[in-house]
């Protein structure tokens, strides 16, 4: 597989707007929490991106995502500032798109996976810009991640 995505850069202190409670982040200055929520089509690899930044590994055999599940990471900036990543990791099944807004709400990042190879998890990743555009956070910072 390969995978390419764009996020802002994390040591220049661009991610500044999310040290926000409307936003899903909190605490202080130096301890920021940012809430992180990931979209996209079944199969396009969301459970294992969350797995490699969580744990570093990589399950061949992840099993579809059931409503939708949470894990969170810290990172340290060289600063010393941490970000705390609380990650909802969300059901690409058809069957569970209602229940997305539940954990898109207040979220200060969200990645929208998609495969590079397939154009319907693509115009699935375009259908959840254009949803976040509508009903996410004003100050919400999307990131794209084409996947093959
Ligand atoms: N070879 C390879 N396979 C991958 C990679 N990432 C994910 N996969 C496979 O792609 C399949 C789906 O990955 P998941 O991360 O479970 O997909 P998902 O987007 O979370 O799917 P839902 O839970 O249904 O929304 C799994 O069978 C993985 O083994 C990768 O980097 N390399």
């Amino acid at each position: 597989m390969g995978c390419s995505s764009s996020l802002p850069d994390r040591s220049t202190g661009r991610l500044g707007g999310l040290n926000n409670s409307e936003s899903g982040g909190v605490a202080d200055a130096k301890n920021l929490r940012v809430k992180l929520v990931l979209l996209g089509d079944s199969g396009v690899g969301k459970s294992c991106i969350v797995l490699r930044f969580v744990r570093g590994q990589f399950d061949p055999t992840s099993k579809v995502t059931i409503g939708a599940s949470f894990l969170s990471q810290t990172i340290a900036l060289q600063d010393s500032t941490t970000i705390k990543f609380e990650i909802w990791d969300t059901a690409g099944q058809e069957r569970y798109a209602a229940l997305a807004p539940l954990y898109y709400r207040g979220a200060a990042v969200a990645v929208i996976v998609y495969d590079i190879t397939s154009p319907e998890t693509f115009n699935k990743a375009q259908y959840w810009v254009k949803e976040l555009q509508k009903h996410g956070s004003p100050d919400i910072v999307m990131a794209l991640v084409g996947w093959h």
